[in-house]
């Protein structure tokens, strides 16, 4: 289903773990700060909504989306008690071809990181075509990504404390 035709914000809290005994770790990029700034608060918001303490949240800032890569490989290192990361990042079409480098870099790197580490890190990387699209996936007419970025964390930190080895 696209985003089109759903909202990005809407969870049913009735199905997710409650979220009080996880912590979560965010690193996100300022490219777009605009829009990167409102998935912050986005999944902020739907951590403490699920039962986050706000003080099990830490926020690392890197320069650009490619940089999340090596500011979650870090974090997950930092904090042995991390139970998710997510990687927050807005990249845009510009004239030349480095969105598409910069997409696949990023794309790669967050799912190797996923498979060498034990704490699971979230894709949340708006990957659009114009600022607009940006936009309404950052708190407007499709609702925000951070949200849905928060709620994969707390699933899949339910995931992994389930899961036995
Ligand atoms: N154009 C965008 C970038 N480009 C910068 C790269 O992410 C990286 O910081 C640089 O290549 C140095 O390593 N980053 C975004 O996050 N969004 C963009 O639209
Ligand atoms: C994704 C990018 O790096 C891109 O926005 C940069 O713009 P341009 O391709 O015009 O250099």
């Amino acid at each position: 289903m696209a985003t089109e035709n759903k909202n990005l914000s809407e969870y049913d809290k009735t199905i997710i773990p409650n979220a009080k005994n996880f912590r979560f770790g965010i690193v996100v990029s300022e490219w777009n700060e605009q829009i990167t700034q409102g998935l912050f608060q986005g999944a902020f918001d739907a951590l403490i909504d699920c039962g986050t303490i706000k003080e099990n949240i830490v926020r690392w800032d890197v320069p650009g989306s490619f940089e999340l890569i090596y500011g979650c490989k870090k974090m997950q290192k930092s904090y042995d008690m991390l139970d998710a990361v997510i990687a927050i990042g807005c990249v845009i079409q510009g004239e030349t071809k480095h969105f598409d480098f910069v997409c696949e870099g990023v794309t790669q790197g967050i799912k190797d990181l996923n498979i060498n580490s034990d704490i699971p890190v979230i894709f949340c990387v708006l990957t659009d075509n114009t600022l607009q699209q940006s936009i309404d996936r950052s708190g407007g007419k499709h609702g925000n990504k951070g949200s849905e970025a928060a709620i994969a964390a707390i699933k899949m930190a339910q995931l992994r404390k389930s899961a036995q080895f």
